[in-house]
């Protein structure tokens, strides 16, 4: 396949310890064309989505298909805490060819099926937020007519009409077009949402579909007790939960390098309790990060907090 790379081994380094005391020693770099999959392990299944057409697309700054490797470089330095019959594995990267965003979101829907069918937990990592339609339809898929609840944090709805094709602020409104044509309900908690970031028409759009979504001010540590609610009361209400993590909903402070950054963006502690939230419910199926643009990153920070959010995730389910 020409729009998949397996990942070079050397792209994971850190320091050395012969007892798998790091990321990079313990992950095995696969090729999903090949890998037979042990369906009695647990298995944490990273993969690659490395496109920044509908960023390009959406008039962003582009990079973001350079993502899925900044991350990788600086998890490979984390410390491994999995079980020694957890297996790590580096599923590869599906790339964008010929700028064939509408293909590489198929592509994407299959292999999340496939890695679904095989007992797995998948991490994506983007990649331009047009991951996030890909990815659903393969849960989707994967899962029939199971009522999936869609949570992302983001600044943005990503509700845009996608009538000049796909791109990275419409996938939402995709999925919410496809749920109306299956007559499915669309389950779509946005938190973090920036007023100075989406226009009249989107926040009528979130209105007319029913989003649930907390903003950018309400979404800190001192209203936990209500983003706890919010989250509790969305996770009763679904079968299974597909998270998605947009970079760019978290302050420039901690993630310079994504396309349209928010100075007034949230923050990680925010974000983990969160996590810990959806985790315990044990609805969660998989998850995905967007937005990582090394270009514009500073210090390779905003790579370090996706690593760590990745790490974070990958110990807990
Ligand atoms: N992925 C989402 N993108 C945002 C971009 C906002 C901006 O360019 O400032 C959106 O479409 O709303
Ligand atoms: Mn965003
Ligand atoms: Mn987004």
């Amino acid at each position: 396949m020409l729009d998949y790379k397996i990942t070079a081994k050397d792209l994971w380094t850190g320091r050395k310890s012969d007892q798998e005391l790091y990321l990079h020693e313990k992950v095995q770099c696969v090729s999903l064309v090949e890998f037979e999959f042990n369906k009695d392990l647990k298995i944490i299944a990273l993969l690659g989505y490395a496109c920044d057409e509908g960023v390009k697309r959406n008039q962003g700054r582009i990079g973001a298909e350079h993502g899925p490797d900044a991350i990788r470089k600086s998890l490979g330095k984390f410390p491994n805490h999995l079980a020694n019959d957890t297996q790590f594995l580096d599923c590869g990267t599906i790339t964008c060819l010929n700028a064939d965003l509408e293909s590489t979101q198929t592509n994407l829907t299959n292999t999340i099926e496939l890695l679904l069918s095989q007992n797995t937990f998948p991490i994506v990592i983007g990649g331009g937020h047009d991951i996030a339609y890909g990815h659903f339809k393969g849960i989707k898929k994967h899962l029939g007519n199971k009522k999936i609840g869609i949570i992302n944090f983001d600044a943005h709805f990503d509700l845009r009409q996608n009538t000049s094709g796909n791109n990275s602020g419409t996938p939402f409104n995709q999925i919410a077009q496809d749920c109306e044509t299956e007559n499915a309900a669309f389950n779509y908690l946005c938190l973090g949402i920036r007023n100075d970031a989406n226009d009249k028409v989107l926040f009528e759009t979130a209105d007319s579909l029913n989003v649930k979504y907390l903003e950018t001010e309400h979404f800190n540590m001192h209203y936990l007790e209500h983003v706890q609610l919010i989250l509790m009361q969305f996770i009763e209400d679904v079968d299974y939960i597909y998270t998605t993590i947009d970079l760019d909903g978290f302050s420039s402070a901690y993630a310079p390098g994504v396309s349209a950054p928010s100075p007034m963006g949230f923050s990680p502690n925010i974000v983990l309790e969160c996590l810990k939230v959806i985790i315990d419910s044990k609805k969660l199926i998989s998850l995905d990060l967007a937005e990582m643009n090394p270009t514009y990153d500073i210090d390779g920070q905003t790579a370090k907090l996706a690593a760590s959010l990745v790490h974070f995730v990958m110990h807990m389910v």
